[in-house]
């Protein structure tokens, strides 16, 4: 927990005044917004675009004020959480079923934080299972056919139930075991009828920082 909040801490120095800010999504992220919350409180002036259902929730009841993403043309700075983040930056996103809207609010954005533990650093990714998210419709047939890309897949359950996200699709976990080139799997996923997205975030990132136990922090 430590490491989670020092490095989402540290993340929010870099908002300024009259910034568009995006609110990622997790455990990570929950500190970035409690920190912009209390600098709020202090007259800190930004509005602030959500990745999530959770996250707008959490920013409406620390009095951040939201604003919608259809009203802007850019973000200033996204601080966001991520399931894996290898030597180059990129990105396995999605653990917590957030992957769409976070890659649209990257998109946006001229600056994206990635806010991490150690544990999150790898050489490769992979070890994290993938999330992609398809339509429900035909959702078995997309299951199968990313499959054949090489991996096990998972419809995520939740209490006994497929989990639905908040644009009310599936979520897929897949192993693929390490993924060497993240790029290419990317563009390969995408391409299946019924696939929405997948967690799979290509040198989006800006920065990164890295949150240690200890206190300490890396800001690459
Ligand atoms: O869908 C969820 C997001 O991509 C999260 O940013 C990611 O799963 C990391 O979450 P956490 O900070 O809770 O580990």
């Amino acid at each position: 927990m430590e490491s989670k909040r020092v490095a989402a801490e540290k993340a929010v120095e870099y908002i300024r005044d009259g910034m568009v800010v995006g609110l990622g999504t997790g455990s990570t992220t929950y500190w970035a917004i409690q920190k912009l919350g209390q600098k709020v409180k202090s007259g800190l002036s930004i509005n602030a675009v959500a990745t999530s259902i959770n996250s707008e929730n959490l920013a409406k009841e620390l009095g951040i004020p939201l604003i919608s993403i259809s009203k802007i043309e850019e973000i200033d700075i996204t601080i966001d959480g991520a399931d894996e983040v290898d030597d180059e930056w990129n990105l396995i996103k999605g653990g917590g079923g957030a992957l769409l809207r976070e890659k649209i609010v990257a998109s946006f954005s001229n600056e994206l934080i990635i806010v991490v533990d150690e544990s999150k650093k790898v050489n490769r990714l992979g070890k994290f299972p993938l999330p992609v998210e398809l339509v429900k419709f035909g959702y078995e047939v997309t299951q199968k056919k990313i499959s054949k890309l090489g991996c096990v897949t998972k419809l995520r359950i939740v209490d006994n139930k497929p989990f639905i996200t908040d644009n009310g699709n599936y979520i897929v976990d897949c192993d693929f075991g390490n993924i060497d080139h993240p790029k290419d799997l990317h563009t390969a996923i995408n391409m299946i009828p019924g696939v929405v997205d997948n967690g799979l975030f290509i040198k989006i990132a800006t920065k990164v920082i890295v949150g240690y136990q200890d206190g300490s922090i890396v800001d690459l």
